[in-house]
C-alpha cells in the first residue's frame, strides 16, 4: 500500500519540465518558517541570487539547513555520489533534517533551485529525492524568421521564460535585421542597438541562457580576407558587448556564398582564430546552405565537405527531412552519417512566416522520442508573435528535457495554464481552433479542432441527408457559444497584455466566427420551421458578419505575403459556411428565392510546370489575385510557365511582377488569352525598382501567363506577382 501511495504522491508533484526521477521519501512536512543557507560563497552566484530572492526574509542563521552548491563544493560534499554526472544534472533532497540543492555543474545548481521553487508550498514541502538531467545538451529558441523581429521587451520576457523552463539557448538571428544579414553584417550595431544586445546578454546570463549571436553573410560575402576580417571584427564587436556564443548562418542563399569549401575555410578560420583562442566562448554553430534532406544534393558534395573538412567542434544545424518537418530517428541518423557528428536541430515550428495570416497555438507533436542520442541541440524557430510562441516553446522545453516522459496533451495544457492562468479555459478554446496552417507552400499541416471535428462531420452528413442528431446540433451550438465567450473574455484579459495585444485581430475574427456559427444554426432551425421572417433576419446577420470578417482581413496584419487574419480555417469556418449554404439553398428552393450564397470570392486557378510554384496558395481579392511570394530562390527552367485562369472574362488594367533580378529580363514573356489557345503578348515595362509592369487594356481575357522563353534556367526571387482585373 505504501509503495502505491508513494507512487500517487510522486505523480501529483508538479515540476516543469518533468524531472527524470522523483522518489517520495515520506509524508509531506510542514514548511519551515526559516532556512539557513549553507554554501553561498562557493555556489553558482546566479543560483544563490535566485534562491535568496525567492526565500526573501525566510532566510535566517537559525532556520532549517539548506545546502547549496556544485559537485566538489564543501556544502554538498556529503551528497557528492548522488549527483548525476550529466551536464546540467542536479540532485535535490528535502527532508526534516535539511534540504540539499546540488548541481553537477553551475547550471545544474541553478536548475535545482528552479525545481525547489516549484515544489515550495506555503504550508507544506514534499519529502523527496530528485535526480534529474536533460536529454538534449542545447535546448531553446532560434529567432530566425522572416518578418518583424521581436521587440527588445519581448526578448527580455522570453529570456526569463527560458530560465523558468530550463531552456539554455537563445540564438539571435532575425532574417530581417540588417546588422545580422545584408547589407550591414559587416558594420557594428549603432549605440542604441548595441546597448540593447548588452542588456539581453546580461539577462540571459542571469537566467542561465546562452545568448548566441548569429551572422548571415552569405547573400553578398566575397571570399577574400577583407570580408573574413569584417566578420572577425563584427564578432569581436559582439564579444565586447558580452556575447560568448556565436553562429554563422548560410541558409537561403545561392551563388558564391553557397560554396561549401569556401564556407568551411571561413568557419575553420573563425573557429581556430576566435572561438578556440578565447577562454570563455562556447562551440561555434553553423546553419548550412543544404539545411534539410529535401535540398541535400549528394552530387554537390556539400554535406560531405562539411562532414569531412569542418572542424569537429563546430555544431551543424539541420531542419530535418524538409524545410518544415517532424524530426525522426531515421532522419537524424541519416544526417549524422553525412556530417560526421550529431546534428543541432533547427525546428521550423511554430514559425509562421509562410502562413502569416495564421497563429499556430496547437500541440507540439510528431518528433521522435528516440532522437536524443543523435542530436546535440534542438531549438525552435518561433512566430513573429513572441508571447503566442510561448505555448510551443514551453512544450519544446518539456520535450527536450525529458523525451521519454513527454506527453503532448499534458504539456500543452500545462503551457496554457502557465501562460494564461486566469483565463486558461478561454485560451484553451481559442488555441484548439487556431492551430492548423491551411494550404501552404511547404504542405506542412497541424491538427485543429480535434474534439469537435467528428461531431461537425456527423452533423453535416446528417443535415444533408435530411436527418441529424439533435444532440450533435446542441453540441455545435455549445461550441460556438464557447468560441464567442472565449473571444470576449480574452479581449478584456489583463493578465498577459502583451499576448492579448498580439492576438487581438484573431480574437475579433474568433468572436465573429462564434456569432456566425450560432446564427447559422438559428437559420437552419428557422428554415425547418418555415419561419421566413426569422430566416431572413439571420441570413442578413450572417452576411453582415462575413463582411465584417472580410474587412478585418483587409485592416489587420497587412504584409506582402499572407495578409489578413485567419481563424478556425480547417473545421469551424467550413462548418459555418456549410450550414449557411445548405440552409439558404433549401430556403431558396422552398420559397422560389435566389438569395446569393456566400461563395468565396472569385476562384482563380493556377497551373505551372515550375516545381516550386506548384502548390503556391493564391491571395484572392474582389479585383486582384496575388501569388504568395516565396522567400527562397525559385529555379525557373527554360520553357517554365505560370498560368492564371480567371473564372470569367475580365479586362486586365495591370499586372506586376517583381523577381528581384538585377540582370536582364528579356527571357520573360507575359501573354493573355480568351480561350487558352490563342495568346497575345503583353508589353512589359520595368520601373525604377526593377519590377515588371504590364497592362492589357484591349479585349477582356480569361487567361494570363508568364513564361521563361529563354534557353537557360533562371534563378529568381518571387517577391511579388499579381494581376489586377476589372
Ligand atoms: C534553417 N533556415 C531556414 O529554415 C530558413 C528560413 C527562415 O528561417 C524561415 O523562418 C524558415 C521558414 O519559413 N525557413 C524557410 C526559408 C524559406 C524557404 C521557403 C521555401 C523553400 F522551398 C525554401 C526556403
Amino acid at each position: 500500500f505504501f509503495a502505491l501511495q508513494v507512487k500517487i504522491m510522486a505523480q501529483d508533484i508538479q515540476v516543469q519540465p518533468t524531472p527524470r526521477q522523483i522518489t517520495v521519501k515520506g509524508e509531506n512536512m510542514a514548511t519551515p518558517v526559516t532556512f539557513r543557507l549553507e554554501g553561498e560563497r562557493e555556489a553558482n552566484p546566479r543560483a544563490v541570487k535566485l534562491l535568496k530572492t525567492f526565500l526573501g526574509d525566510r532566510l535566517s542563521s537559525k532556520g532549517l539547513p539548506l545546502y547549496l552548491g556544485e559537485k566538489g563544493d564543501r556544502a554538498v560534499q556529503s551528497r557528492k555520489r548522488q549527483i548525476p554526472e550529466q551536464p546540467e544534472g542536479y540532485y535535490l533532497e528535502i527532508n526534516p533534517k535539511g534540504i540539499t540543492l546540488a548541481g553537477n555543474d553551475e547550471r545544474g545548481t541553478y536548475y535545482a533551485v528552479r525545481t525547489f521553487m516549484q515544489l515550495f508550498r506555503d504550508n507544506h514541502l514534499p519529502q523527496v529525492e530528485i535526480r534529474d538531467y536533460p536529454d538534449v545538451r542545447f535546448r531553446g529558441v532560434v529567432e530566425g524568421f522572416y518578418g518583424t523581429p521581436w521587440s527588445h521587451e519581448a526578448r527580455l520576457r522570453q529570456l526569463r521564460f527560458y530560465g523558468e523552463n530550463k531552456l539554455n539557448t537563445y540564438i539571435y538571428g532575425p532574417k530581417d535585421d540588417p546588422y545580422h544579414s545584408s547589407p550591414n553584417w559587416r558594420k557594428p550595431y549603432p549605440a542604441k542597438d548595441a546597448a540593447r544586445i548588452a542588456e539581453l546578454v546580461k539577462v540571459a546570463n542571469e537566467n542561465e541562457v546562452d545568448f548566441v549571436w548569429a551572422i548571415h553573410p552569405g547573400l553578398d560575402i566575397r571570399w577574400e580576407t577583407s570580408d573574413r576580417d569584417s566578420l572577425m571584427a563584427k564578432f569581436e564587436h559582439m564579444y565586447d558587448l558580452g556575447v560568448r556564443s556565436f553562429a554563422v548562418f548560410f541558409d537561403d542563399i545561392s551563388g558564391e556564398g553557397a560554396k561549401a569549401d569556401r564556407q568551411v575555410e571561413l568557419l575553420n578560420y573563425v573557429d581556430d582564430h576566435f572561438v578556440r583562442v578565447k577562454p570563455d566562448v562556447t562551440p561555434l554553430i553553423v546553419c548550412p546552405t543544404e539545411y534539410n534532406k529535401d535540398w541535400a544534393r549528394p552530387e554537390s558534395g556539400y554535406l560531405a565537405t562539411i562532414g569531412t573538412k569542418l572542424n569537429p567542434s563546430v555544431e551543424v544545424m539541420w531542419t530535418g527531412d524538409r524545410v518544415i518537418s517532424e524530426i525522426t530517428r531515421e532522419g537524424v541518423e541519416w544526417i549524422r552519417e553525412q556530417i560526421k557528428r550529431p546534428s543541432y536541430i533547427w525546428w521550423n515550428f511554430p514559425v509562421s512566416d509562410y502562413v502569416r495570416d495564421h497563429v499556430l497555438l496547437g500541440e507540439v507533436y510528431g518528433n521522435g522520442k528516440d532522437i536524443a542520442g543523435s542530436i546535440s541541440g534542438f531549438v525552435a524557430n518561433p512566430m513573429e508573435w513572441a508571447e503566442a510562441s510561448k505555448l510551443a516553446i514551453y512544450c519544446v522545453a518539456d520535450y527536450t528535457w525529458n523525451m521519454q516522459s513527454y506527453d503532448r496533451s499534458r504539456s500543452w495544457h500545462r503551457a496554457i495554464r502557465a501562460i494564461m492562468p486566469e483565463n486558461a479555459e478561454a485560451f484553451t478554446v481559442f488555441a484548439r481552433h487556431n492551430s492548423d496552417l491551411g494550404e501552404n507552400v511547404h504542405r506542412f499541416r497541424r491538427e485543429e479542432s480535434v474534439e469537435i471535428l467528428p461531431v461537425a462531420e456527423r452533423f453535416m452528413k446528417g443535415y444533408q441527408e435530411g436527418r441529424y442528431d439533435e444532440r450533435d446540433f446542441l453540441a455545435l451550438q455549445e461550441e460556438f457559444e464557447r468560441v464567442a465567450e472565449a473571444a470576449d473574455l480574452l479581449l478584456v484579459d489583463n493578465e498577459n497584455e502583451a499576448l492579448i495585444e498580439e492576438i487581438t485581430p484573431w480574437l475579433h475574427q474568433f468572436k465573429i466566427l462564434g456569432d456566425a456559427g450560432r446564427e447559422a444554426l438559428v437559420m437552419l432551425k428557422a428554415e425547418e420551421r418555415g419561419d421566413r421572417e426569422l430566416f431572413l433576419r439571420k441570413y442578413n446577420h450572417v452576411k453582415a458578419l462575413r463582411k465584417r470578417s472580410y474587412e478585418l482581413e483587409r485592416q489587420f496584419n497587412q504584409n506582402p505575403y499572407q495578409p489578413g487574419v485567419k481563424t478556425g480555417t480547417t473545421v469551424l469556418q467550413p462548418l459555418v459556411l456549410g450550414i449557411f449554404t445548405e440552409a439558404t439553398e433549401r430556403f431558396n428552393r422552398k420559397n422560389g428565392m435566389d438569395l446569393p450564397l456566400l461563395a468565396d470570392y472569385l476562384p482563380c486557378k493556377l497551373t505551372t510546370n515550375v516545381p516550386q510554384l506548384e502548390h503556391l496558395p493564391l491571395q484572392v481579392y474582389p479585383n486582384r489575385v496575388h501569388l504568395t511570394p516565396l522567400l527562397e530562390v525559385v529555379k525557373w527552367p527554360a520553357g517554365g510557365y505560370l498560368q492564371l485562369e480567371l473564372d470569367d472574362l475580365y479586362r486586365i488594367p495591370g499586372t506586376r511582377m517583381n523577381f528581384d533580378v538585377k540582370g536582364d529580363l528579356s527571357w520573360g514573356v507575359m501573354e493573355v488569352s480568351v480561350d487558352g489557345e490563342n495568346w497575345q503578348v503583353v508589353t512589359l515595362t520595368r520601373d525604377a525598382r526593377g519590377r515588371l509592369n504590364g497592362k492589357w487594356e484591349d479585349t477582356p481575357v480569361k487567361f494570363v501567363r508568364f513564361t521563361n522563353s529563354g534557353k537557360d534556367e533562371q534563378q529568381v526571387y518571387l517577391r511579388e506577382f499579381y494581376v489586377v482585373f476589372s
